[in-house]
């Protein structure tokens, strides 16, 4: 029989976040909580030389535990959008576009303009631009965009240093990148765009090229595409980044109304196993998912359905023979 954590005595009820800590009852759960918060969690962090850092199943997990629920460290506009509200994400027209009245950026309305999302660029662009924003042709991709998932990263600098430093933690494959086609558009198109738009992070922050392409490279690496919107966001979570791939993944994600990131456990996940979700589709056959895990977040899987050429019997890549 379990005991409980305060009191020792028999306990029959479980902490429901990590479900290892016991109680006796609700009272001495309360008296509890400060010493037992920094342990509470089903997940843990671990580091292995295949993956690098993962999340892993701190205790046996059943299916359908929701191990992981977070707020994103940042979320911006895909980087090919025309103007959207920069928080609420709705597409702007000429007709129901409104400039910031602090940094000019278009907005579909006052509450909009003035709510936390719209903070880190409306910051930066009144310190380190000089003067407002000035979009005038909607409808169509507008190249300032490319730079927003950056720019709120960028704002977590002197805002949130816990969080930037977190960031800065994040696996970026640098050398992978250097000199790839996404790595130039991405040097013109973000990183030059920024340091020429924002000329005091050049000047006064000495902000360089080459810190905005690390951070564009976290972004690849660590983003995920939240479609609670039209277009579709791009978020980058703090422990989220840390769930590592498989093809046949023992999690799955979803995301809360207000952008949250939501793990469950899809399958029974034991105590040290590395918690898993598909960076890919799943749907595609072995050479495809291969391929593109290796284009956009730079291994080679070596997962249990890719290492099997019958895809558990499954045979799910191959053709039909004409025989
Ligand atoms: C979102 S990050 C995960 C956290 C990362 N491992 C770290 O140390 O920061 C994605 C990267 O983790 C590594 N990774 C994730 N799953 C992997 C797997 N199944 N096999 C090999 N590497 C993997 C790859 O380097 C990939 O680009």
């Amino acid at each position: 029989m379990p005991t409980c954590m305060v009191c020792g005595r028999a306990a029959g009820q479980r902490c429901a976040g990590c479900g290892v800590a016991y109680y006796c009852g609700k009272d001495h759960q309360k008296l509890h909580w400060k010493q037992h918060k920094p342990d509470c969690s089903p997940v843990k962090e671990a580091s292995s030389p295949q993956l690098g850092r993962y999340l892993a199943a701190a205790r046996n997990l059943a299916a359908g535990e929701v191990v992981l629920r977070e707020a994103p460290l940042i979320e911006a506009p895909p980087p090919s959008t025309q103007p959207v509200c920069l928080t609420c994400y709705k597409p702007l027209f000429e007709t129901s576009a409104r400039d910031c009245e602090r940094c000019g950026w278009p907005m579909c309305g006052q509450d909009c303009a003035n709510s936390p999302k719209h903070r880190g660029e409306c910051r930066l662009t009144v310190q380190k631009r000089g003067n407002k924003m000035n979009i005038r042709n909607f409808g169509l991709p507008h190249p300032s965009y490319q730079c927003m998932a950056a720019l709120r990263c960028l704002a977590l600098r002197d805002a949130q240093p816990a969080k930037w430093r977190r960031l800065l933690e994040m696996e970026a494959h640098a050398e992978q990148r250097a000199g790839s086609q996404r790595q130039e558009q991405e040097r013109f198109g973000v990183a030059r765009f920024i340091l020429r738009v924002f000329p005091k992070l050049r000047d006064d922050d000495k902000l360089t090229e080459e810190e905005i392409l690390n951070i564009c490279g976290i972004l690849q690496v660590n983003g995920h595409e939240v479609p609670l919107s039209e277009p579709p966001s791009v978020a980058v979570y703090d422990k989220g980044s840390l769930l590592a791939h498989s093809c046949r993944a023992n999690c799955a994600k979803s995301f809360s109304s207000s952008g949250d990131l939501v793990v469950r456990t899809a399958l029974p996940v034991k105590a040290g196993e590395p918690l898993t979700i598909c960076y890919t589709d799943p749907m595609w056959g072995t050479a495809a998912r291969r391929q593109h895990l290796y284009d956009t977040k730079f291994f080679w899987c070596r997962c249990d359905r890719c290492v099997d050429r019958t895809e558990f019997g499954t045979y799910f890549s191959a053709i039909a023979c004409p025989g």
